[in-house]
């Protein structure tokens, strides 16, 4: 079998985790990437001293993302302390100041959700990922009601004109994490169609891997952790060989 560069690698975030057997789950399904919510409005809120005990079971190179919905500044540098190796991904409607600040000035890491609207209305990414430059990546979810974490899916192939990163100041496009609504089912149809808009390509689940019922939203279904990383593993190879290795010119790698 032929194996995608690493590059070529889409990465793998498990979200919304609250239980110990959830966050091992996810590590041995090969996770790079392990999400806790910080927002106290969801059902998959943790506590910063729960966050920091669950993100103690992480081994090296797996790290812990912690997520704020509109957070004061000085909560936001306190998590980030207690969850050593924390990136935040701000998941509300923070600005490129707030952002700024809260990072304890651009020093901690982080990652900024764009709530891509469910209808037609517009959407300027390109202007959203220069007004956001500093950000390691931009996630993209569908615009929901209680911000996040609903299951629910954008319509991908409305990227297909605007994400076309190269000039520097669109440099947090060039690294985009795909989210809303993902599952085993279509992860790799996802991957398809972004993966060739970005120079790196992150992928993010949380109703997707749960277990089913209503009650069940912070629980996950090991069974669809590694369903799910199996599917973006196929999508990868797939994607290898559909494109011999070749990109677009558009798509700087510098
Ligand atoms: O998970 C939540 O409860 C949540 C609350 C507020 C903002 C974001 C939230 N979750 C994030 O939303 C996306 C998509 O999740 P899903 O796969 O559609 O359930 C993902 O980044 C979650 O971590």
């Amino acid at each position: 079998m032929s194996h995608p560069a690493s590059s070529e690698r889409t990465r793998i975030k498990i979200c919304g985790l609250t239980r110990e057997h959830d966050v091992d789950a996810a590590v041995d399904a090969g996770a790079d990437a392990v999400g806790f919510v910080m927002y106290a409005k969801s059902r998959r809120y943790v506590t910063v001293q729960r966050a920091a005990e669950l993100a103690r079971r992480l081994p090296p190179f797996v790290t812990p993302v912690l997520l704020f919905v509109n957070e004061a500044p000085e909560v936001v540098q306190q998590a980030c302390t207690q969850v050593p190796g924390s990136i935040v991904q701000f998941h509300g409607d923070e600005t490129p100041q707030q952002c700024h600040a809260a990072t304890d000035n651009g020093r901690l890491a982080y990652i900024r959700a764009a709530r891509i609207p469910l209808d037609d209305s517009p959407f300027d990414l390109v202007r959203f990922a220069a007004d956001f430059a500093a950000a390691k990546g931009i996630l993209l979810d569908a615009h929901v009601d209680g911000f996040g974490g609903s299951g629910k899916t954008f319509n991908w192939s409305r990227l297909s004109a605007n994400v076309q990163p190269g000039p520097a100041e669109h440099a947090a496009l060039r690294h985009l994490v795909l989210s809303g609504g993902l599952s085993p089912a279509n992860v790799g149809d996802g991957i398809a169609q972004v993966r060739p808009r970005c120079k790196t390509l992150a992928v993010d689940v949380s109703s997707g891997v749960e277990l089913d019922g209503p009650g069940n939203q912070g629980i996950k279904d090991p069974e669809k952790i590694n369903r799910f990383v199996a599917a973006v593993r196929a999508a990868d190879v797939l994607l290898a060989k559909s494109t011999h290795g070749l990109r677009s010119p558009n798509l700087s790698t510098t």
